[in-house]
This record gives structure tokens, sequence and C-alpha cells, in this order.
């Protein structure tokens, strides 16, 4: 038995923590670099610039014929050389975030097991219950911020089990992108709870667990012991939680404990608030004139309303005539205090008494009862905003707000075109998957996207920053109203909702500023040093914070440089050699310490095409 153990032991292909990190093999190290760090020779002998290495990526990329295929070699990029990678998605934001994250994300969640090939975050299952602790320590470096999903309710998909791990994937890819979070201080994690999806359990390359998904009482003594082994591993750590089916008991449980929130709930409440603030100035209609219909009353549904209430309070509403302009329907129609069947406690709020008995089951009979001048989707169904009801929302109103936010874009319950065309290019627009622009009446018109990831980056550094206890409603609040603020003077002339999406590293900025300051308001930060600076330095103080893939590399040259250095001043012959020779001459003798460092990126001066 011992043999074995051992010979088991010896055949185990492990990387000995010598060896060069696959950044050490980037094409755009110089010679010295390559020579420094053992990899002169493993890599083809020319030397790129980021220019070239992004032609050459652009134009895989564009090889690459389905959005899948596209998502794959991104996924691919990102493992081999991840600062190339954000290097690439920093300069085509617009362009790539479609095929990481929503709507593609969507389809290689579908396909996850099926498409598997390498370890992209940590599974969690039901099984390893009693020893998470243990587990959680086999993740390999520090970690800021997680973003965990048990896969039941992945975007408007349904449950999808152990597949829904390209959520956290795609999220913390983004909070990356935009937020400047260090990719190797962010944990991906996916729960294998069993699913309820018998398609799954019965399909042999499923690599979930086949059991069905456990109780909710089973999955409460899970997340318990879950969120008190991550935080005693990593005490300052941010846990999101994403894509769960019922997540308010979650929310409730653990958000005053532990620096936690919910993005479906809270995020999408702040970013639709975000967008919703300006559509509520471009409409001209006052907030006590507002009369939304929402078709989807789950958690993003609620948590939407329930941001949009706090704004009309914020407006001078009170409670009761602010929550009492809102209409909520599910799948089966209107939700009134009086229809059959128990109400799930997270719709009670906005239960309407005034339906004198009758119950409307139709969204069409409801927008002929309630004649409102918003119509938000969160329903994951998709097309069910028809011609008709888009064509008497503009009958109705001047300017009719319209949110089709279900994701992916095949769950969008209006695409862009419907919408302009059926209200004659009247409405104000926004949905959770991007649309094309489109040219209407001569004119260019670009669709909001109403999408988390104006806020969650921003709401995720914010709390890393002011190192908060917990994250407090006033920080999500703040989220939204930052967002709002940051949007440029041309682009409300040009009536967007949201900022334009290329700058979005700037805008998470703005929001992560918000948050910290609302944090300090609740006095939940443990970062007291930010409380005394201005605003300004608050900013330039977030914008030093964040890790960005063009200047990473530099960081490395210099380091090197230092390490070349130190290699002279140990040499008898140090006032005769050059740096370059001592780098050069590390490949044979090594620094002498036995250290290496971990990540390298490409040469200084690269980076010269970045906008
Ligand atoms: N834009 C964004 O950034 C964003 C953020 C979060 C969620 N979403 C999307 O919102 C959708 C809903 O998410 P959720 O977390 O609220 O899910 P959920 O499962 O909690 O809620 C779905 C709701 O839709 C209702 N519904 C289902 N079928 C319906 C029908 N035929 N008619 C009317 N209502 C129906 C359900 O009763 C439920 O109230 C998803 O597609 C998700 O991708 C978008
Ligand atoms: O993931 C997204 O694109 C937004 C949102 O969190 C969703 O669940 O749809
Ligand atoms: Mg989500």
């Amino acid at each position: 038995m011992a043999n074995l153990h051992t010979a088991a032991h010896n055949h185990r292909i492990r990387h000995p923590t010598n060896l060069p990190a696959p950044t050490d093999y980037d094409t755009s190290l110089t010679l010295e670099a390559r020579k420094f760090l053992k990899t002169y020779g493993l890599t083809p002998p020319g030397v790129d610039t980021f220019e070239k290495q992004s032609e050459r990526c652009l134009a895989i990329l564009n090889s690459r014929k389905t959005p899948i295929e596209k998502y794959q070699y991104l996924s691919v990029l990102r493992n081999t050389n991840v600062h190339l990678f954000y290097r690439l998605l920093a300069e085509n934001v617009k362009e790539l975030t479609p095929l990481i994250y929503t709507p593609t994300v969507g389809e290689a969640c579908q396909r996850w097991s099926e498409l598997y090939t390498q370890p992209e975050g940590m599974y969690l299952s039901f099984e390893d219950r009693g020893n998470l602790h243990s587990v959680i320590q086999n993740w390999p470096h520090d970690v800021e911020i997680t973003v965990v999903t048990d896969g039941s309710r992945i975007l408007g998909l349904g449950d999808l089990g152990i597949n829904g791990m390209g959520i956290p994937v795609g999220k913390l890819s983004l909070y990356t992108a935009c937020a400047g979070i260090h990719p190797l201080k962010t944990l991906p994690l996916c729960l294998d709870l069993g699913t309820s999806n018998e398609s799954f359990r019965n399909d042999p390359l499923y690599l979930g667990s086949r059991r069905e998904k456990v109780t909710a009482e089973e999955e409460k003594d899970f997340l318990d012991e879950m969120m008190a082994a991550l935080t005693e591993r990593w005490p300052g750590i941010v846990i999101q939680y994403e894509d769960f089916k019922n997540p308010f008991p979650s929310l409730e449980r653990y958000q005053e404990t532990y620096t936690m929130f919910n993005d479906d709930i809270q995020g999408t409440g702040a970013v639709i608030l975000g967008g919703f603030i300006n559509a509520v100035k471009q409409s001209g209609v006052a907030p006590a004139d507002q009369r939304a219909v929402f078709l989807g009353a789950g958690s993003a549904g609620v948590g939407v309303a329930k941001q949009l209430t706090e704004f009309f309070m914020k407006e001078g509403l009170s409670e009761d005539d602010a929550k009492r302009r809102f209409w909520l329907v599910d799948s089966q129609g209107l939700v009134t205090n009086d229809r059959p069947g128990k109400l799930a406690d997270h719709k009670i709020y906005f239960s309407r008494d005034d339906n004198k008995g009758k119950q409307y089951k139709t969204l069409e009979e409801i927008v002929e009862y309630v004649k409102p001048t918003i119509l938000m989707g969160l329903s994951t169904i998709g097309g069910a905003f028809t011609p008709k009801i888009l064509s008497r929302m503009a009958e109705m109103n001047d300017r009719p707000v319209i949110f089709p936010l279900s994701n992916p874009s095949s769950k969008s319950e209006c695409t862009f075109e419907e919408a302009i065309k059926y209200t004659n290019g009247k409405c104000l627009f926004a949905s959770g998957s991007p649309f094309p622009t489109l040219n209407f009446g001569g004119k260019d018109l670009v669709p909001g996207q109403g999408n988390n990831m104006y806020v969650f980056p921003g709401i995720g550094l914010g709390a890393i920053l002011s190192k908060a206890v917990s994250v407090t409603q006033n920080m999500i609040y703040s989220s939204a109203e930052a967002l709002a603020t940051s949007m440029l003077p041309t682009e409300l002339q040009d009536h967007w909702l949201y900022p334009d999406i290329r700058r979005i590293r700037e805008v998470s900025v703005i929001v992560t500023r918000g948050v910290i300051r609302a944090a300090q308001r609740d006095g939940v930060d443990r970062e007291l040093a930010l409380r005394n600076i201005s605003d300004e330095e608050l900013e330039e103080y977030i914008r030093q914070r964040m890790y960005d893939p063009f200047t990473e590399h530099e960081k490395v040259e210099r380091e090197l440089v230092d390490l070349a250095e130190k290699v002279m001043t140990n040499s008898p012959m140090s006032p005769k050699v050059k740096p370059a020779d001592a780098l050069g001459g590390a490949m044979t003798n090594g620094n002498g310490t036995g250290q290496r460092r971990s990540t390298v990126t490409s040469r200084p001066g690269t980076s010269g095409g970045r906008k």
C-alpha cells in the first residue's frame, strides 16, 4: 500500500515552484528577460510589440466562426497569458465583452461539461461539507473577492448545476477588466449541491454530482460553513452571490455579518436605478406620476423595484406612495393580495390591494389596466414585449421607458430594433444584453445596456479598498447615484442612459469613490486613512490601486533591473558588467537567491496603441 502510494506520488506531474509561469512565455519579452527567466529558446525568436500581439490575437479571434469558438480562444488566452488577455480586453472592451460575458457566457454554461478543458475556479461539493475549510486551503493564491453561485438560476437559462461556473469566471474577468482587481486575487466559486436539471443528471459528460438539488435547509447549513471557511482563510474577502434561484434568505442571513452582497438583487437594482435617474430626467414625467409594470417578480424584479422605491422616496414621495408606483407581474399574472395560493415572501411588499377582486393574467390586459409609463422585463421570457404592447406604450406616452433586461439576448423581452420600430423611435431603452446600434430616421441610435457590469466592479472594489466590514444599502444606492453622475455632457446630449462602455474603467473609479464614501458615512470602513482625503485624492488612490495590464510589465521589468543590479553588486566583476550582461548571465547562474518572480508580461514601451 505504502509503495503504491509512493509510486503514485512520484508519477504525479506537479509543477515545481521554480518552473516559469505561463506569462513568462510572452512573445514581447526581451531576449535578456527570456534568458533571465530561463524561457530563452522556448518561444519563437522574434520579439513582438503589443500591437503585433494584438493584431495576431484579433486575427485568430476573427478566424473563429461561432461566438463559442471565440469564447474558447479567449479562455485559453486568459489561462496562458493573463496580462495579454486583459490588455486585449482593455483595448476592445465593447467588442469582447459580449464574448466573455452575456450573451456568449450563457451558451458556454449550457455546454460547460461538454467543452471542459481546463480548471478555472474552485468547486465545493455537498459531499465536502464538514471539510470545506480544508478544501479551500487548496486554492493557491490570496483572494480579495469571490463570486459564488450554486448554478440554480443561470441568467434566464434555468438550473445548470456546476455548468454555472462560467458565470463566476466571466464576472470576475469583468472585476479585473472594469475595476482593476488583480486577476490572481479573484476566486470563481461554484457549488455542487445537485441540480434539478434532469437532462444534466443523465448526461454522461456532466461533471457535477448527479443528485437532486439539496433542500433549502441543507443548503443553508452548507452556506453557513462556506462563509465561515472563506473568511477564516481570507479575513478581508468580499463575497458576491450570483445566480441563486432563491437568494433572499442568504442575503438577509449574511449581509450584516459578512462583507457580502447579492448582485442579482442589489447590483441589478443599482444599475437600473442609475439609468432610470437619467431616463426620468429625459421623459419629463415626475416620480409621482410614474407607473411601472414589471414583468418578472423574482430576485432581479423585486431588487429593482425596491431600489426605485428608495429613489422615489428621496424625491419626496412617502413610502406608501412610492411603492404604489409599481405593479409586479409573475408567471401567474398581476401580483395581488387576493389571488389564489400563497405569495412568496419577497413579493408581499409590492402586492396590490386595489384590484377590486379582479385578477389580471396577461401582460396585455395589465398594460391596459395600469397604463404604465415604464415597462421593465426581468421575466426570462424572450419576446414577451410584443409589437402590440410596444405600440400601446408609445400611444400612451411621449417617451415610454422600455427596459427588457432578461439575459442572455435570446431571453430579452424584445430587441432594440423591435422597441424602436413599434414605438416609432420614441422609447427610452436599455437591455440586459447588448444590441447593435440602429439607424432610424437617418440617425444612429445607440441602445443602453442596463447591465450590472456598470456597478458590481465598483461595489466590490469600494468594499475591498475601504476594508468594509459589511456592504450596506447606502453603499449600493451610492453606486447608482455615482453611475448616473458619471455621464459626459455629450452622452447626455445624445440621450444616452448609460455611459459609453469603453469608458468603463473611469466610470468604475467614480462608482468606487461613491461606494467608499457611503461606507465611511455608515462607519463600516476600516481603512480610516481614506476618510480625510479629498475626492480627487481618493480617485487618484483608487486609480493607483487598480491592476493595469499595461503597466504590469513595466513593474516587472523594473524588478528585473533591480535583480540585475543585485547580481552586479555581488559580483567581483561588478564595475565592468553591464545590466544586460547581468540579465543574460542570470540564465546560467541564477540570481543567487533561488527566488524568482511569479508574474511577467511584456517589455516596457509596448503599450503605445492604448487609447
Ligand atoms: N440586466 C441585468 O443586468 C440583469 C441582472 C439580473 C438579472 N437579469 C435577468 O433577469 C431575469 C430574471 O432574473 P431573476 O433573478 O429575477 O430570476 P427569478 O427566477 O428569480 O425570477 C423570474 C421571474 O419571472 C417570472 N416569470 C417566469 N415566467 C413568466 C411569465 N411567463 N410571465 C411573467 N413572469 C414570468 C417568475 O414568476 C419570476 O417572478 C434573468 O433572465 C436574468 O438574466 C438581468
Ligand atoms: O450576468 C449578467 O449579465 C447580469 C445578471 O447578473 C444576470 O443574472 O442576468
Ligand atoms: Mg446574475
